[in-house]
């Protein structure tokens, strides 16, 4: 019988994880037309990742696959065109549990209409659904990263900027979407709901204040 480098039965209830989580994120209509991947770390040295080109809206256990953390396969099929980008997370900081990327309309408006590198939310109640944040009272500069088709140039930048700013929380990139990481599943699904929820009332402010 084959060994493989991480738990079975910690597989199994990452893949049923991803599979529920991400039908519940394509509701909310945040993961558009196959866009998006997400992820959960097995253990020191792999993930668990959707495979590429997948319907969100019909994720199946079967459309999750592990991945090591060079971004290489380790079991059969084609993982995320994107995995470098939760892989470099997993390895910046042993910490980093979960990995959530989406394609909303707001991050989308938002990266494109304003030409800002970053985007800061604070004074919002809902921030307190970040990991670590306890008041309103706080603030979360969000960096915007250029898009590009090198994922492996961008993960490289986006670890760079990381070991300069210890950029917290999310990132995102402009056109595209966004992409955050916490230190389980759960705790990184209720912030990616936060984050999505306020980039759209930043949006609709704008939008408000004719800026
Ligand atoms: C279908 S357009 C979106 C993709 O180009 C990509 O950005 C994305 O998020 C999904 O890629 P995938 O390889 O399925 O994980
Ligand atoms: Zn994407």
């Amino acid at each position: 019988m084959i060994e493989r480098p991480y738990s079975t039965a910690v597989y199994r209830d990452a893949a049923h994880a991803l599979a529920t989580i991400g039908q519940r994120i394509y509701q909310h209509g945040w993961s558009p037309a196959t866009s998006s991947n997400y992820s959960v770390r097995l253990n020191a040295s792999h993930a668990a990742i959707t495979r590429s080109g997948k319907d969100k809206g019909l994720l199946q256990e079967t459309d999750i696959m592990a991945v090591d953390m060079n971004g290489q396969a380790a079991s059969d099929g084609k993982p995320s065109a994107e995995t470098l980008l939760h892989t470099q997370l997993y390895r910046r900081h042993d910490t980093v549990g979960a990995v959530l990327h989406t394609h909303s309309h707001a991050s989308t408006v938002l990266t494109m209409h304003w030409p800002a590198n970053s985007i800061t939310l604070e004074g919002y109640e809902l921030l307190k659904a970040l990991e670590g944040f306890t008041t309103h009272d706080s603030r979360l500069v969000i960096p915007v990263f250029d898009n590009t088709q090198d994922i492996a140039a961008l993960a490289d930048q986006v670890d760079a900027a990381m070991a300069d700013d210890g950029i917290s929380h999310a990132y995102l990139i402009r056109g595209h979407g966004l992409y955050t990481w916490a230190s389980d599943l759960p705790t990184c699904y209720r912030q990616l709901e936060a984050l999505e929820t306020l980039l759209a009332i930043e949006l609709d402010r704008r939008r408000l204040q004719g800026v």
